[in-house]
C-alpha cells in the first residue's frame, strides 16, 4: 500500500547540514497498523510527512497505492492528499468553527455539493460519537473529544490512509485507550491502512501489526510487533524497552546460579510450564522480574529467573521443547 525507496531528507541551517531521512526503505501492507518509533530527533515526523508529502524528499520515492507521490504535480497532489488523512498531537482544529464546520471543511475545499456535505458530516458525528457537539467549539471539548473531532475530519473524504502524528501524545492514559479502541475499530471496519508515529511504546504494543525503529534518520529495525518486542535486536530499541519496563537491572541481583530469560507467547504464556519442568528436572527457580501482557491482542510474557540446585542446562532445553523462547544471560557480562 505504501512503499518507501531510498527515501532522503536533508536540512541546511547555518548550523550545518543535517540529515533527518537517511536512504530509507519501508513497506507498509494494505490494512496494516503500522508504527514508527524513535528517538527525538530521529526523523519519525519527516518520514510520516513524507507520505502525504508535507515534506518533499530529496531522494528516493513514495509510493501510495501504485502512485508516485514524489512525482505529482499540485493537482495530483491534492487529488492524492483526498486519499490520505491526517491526525496530530495538538488536534489543529481551526478553534473559530464549530465542530461541524471543522468536519465539512475538506469537503468544502473539494467543493462538494452543500446537500452532500451537511450529510457527510451528520454520518461522521454520529459514527464517532460526537453528534450533540455539533455547535460547539473546539475549546468546549476535551482532548479525547477533539482528536475525535480530527479523526472525523480526516476520515471526511474517505481515505484509504490514516497517518498519526503522536496522535495520544497529548491524551491521559484513559483517553489514549478510547483514542486506540476507535483507529483499531476504524481499521477493522474501513479497513483503513494506519501509519502512526510515537514515542509511546504501549501505544505500539497495544494496537501495532508491525514496527519500525530510526535512529539518525534511519531504519534500523523492522519486524511484527510481538517479535521486535519480545527480541529487540538494536541497542535503541533495546534502550527505549527497557525505559519503558521497571528499570530492572539483572546485574545488580544478589543472587548466584544460572540467570534466564524466558519469553512465553500465545497459549503456552497461560500454561504452568516452568514450575512443572522445574519439579520434574530437580531445578529451584527464583523470579526476579516478570511481565505478562498483550502485543497486539497476542497473550505474551517474559520472565527474568535465575536458576539454583538441579541441572539448569537441562531444565532450559525442556523449556526450549516446550515452546518457551530461553535466552541464558551470563550475570557478569551485563
Ligand atoms: N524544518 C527543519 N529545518 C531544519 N532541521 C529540521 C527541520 N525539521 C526537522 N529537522 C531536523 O531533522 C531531524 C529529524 O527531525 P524530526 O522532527 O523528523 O524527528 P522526530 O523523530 O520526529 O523528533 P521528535 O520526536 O522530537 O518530534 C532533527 O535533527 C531535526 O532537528
Amino acid at each position: 500500500m505504501i512503499r518507501l525507496e531510498g527515501v532522503t531528507r536533508r536540512y541546511s541551517s547555518r548550523a550545518g547540514d543535517r540529515v533527518a531521512l537517511d536512504n530509507v526503505d519501508l513497506e507498509i501492507g494494505r490494512g496494516e497498523i503500522f508504527g514508527v518509533v524513535g528517538r527525538s530527533g530521529a526523523g519519525k515526523s519527516t518520514l510520516i510527512r513524507t507520505i502525504n508529502r508535507l515534506e518533499t524528499p530529496d531522494g528516493g520515492r513514495v509510493i501510495v497505492d501504485g502512485e508516485d507521490i514524489t512525482a505529482l504535480d499540485a493537482k495530483g497532489l491534492l487529488k492524492a492528499r483526498r486519499r490520505i488523512g491526517m491526525i496530530f498531537q495538538h488536534f489543529n482544529l481551526l478553534n473559530s468553527k464549530t465542530i461541524e464546520a471543522n468536519v465539512a471543511f475538506p469537503l468544502m475545499l473539494e467543493g462538494r455539493p452543500k446537500a452532500e456535505i451537511t450529510a457527510r458530516v451528520a454520518e461522521l458525528l454520529a459514527q464517532l460519537g460526537l453528534a450533540e457537539h455539533a455547535k460547539k467549539y473546539p475549546r468546549q471539548l476535551s482532548g479525547g473529544q477533539k482528536q475525535r473531532v480530527g479523526i472525523a475530519r480526516a476520515l471526511a473524504c474517505g481515505p484509504q490512509v490514516l497517518l498519526c502524528d503522536e496522535a495520544t501524545s497529548a491524551l491521559d492514559p484513559e483517553t489514549t485507550e478510547d483514542i486506540l479502541n476507535l483507529l483499531d475499530q476504524l481499521n477493522r471496519e474501513l479497513g483503513l491502512t494506519i501509519v502512526m508515529i510515537t514515542h509511546q511504546m504501549e501505544v505500539v504494543r497495544r494496537v501495532c501489526d508491525r514496527v519500525a525503529v530510526l535512529k539518525d534518520g534511519k531504519v534500523v529495525e523492522t519486524g511484527r510487533t510481538a517479535d521486535v518486542f519480545l527480541n529487540p535486536a538494536h541497542p535503541v530499541t533495546q534502550a527505549m524497552l527497557a525505559e519503558d519496563d521497571d528499570g530492572f537491572d539483572a546485574a545488580m541481583a544478589p543472587v548466584g546460579g544460572q540467570m534466564a530469560r524466558l519469553t512465553f507467547r500465545g497459549a503456552s504464556t497461560y500454561e504452568p510450564e516452568l514450575s512443572r519442568i522445574a519439579r520434574e528436572t530437580g531445578v529451584d527457580y527464583s523470579i526476579l522480574s516478570g511481565r505478562i501482557s498483550r502485543i497486539r491482542g497476542e497473550p505474551c510474557g517474559q520472565l527474568l529467573v535465575v536458576f539454583t540446585g538441579g541441572d539448569a542446562t537441562v531444565a532450559m532445553a525442556r523449556l526450549t521443547e516446550n515452546g518457551v523462547a530461553v535466552e541464558a544471560i551470563q550475570k557478569e557480562a551485563r
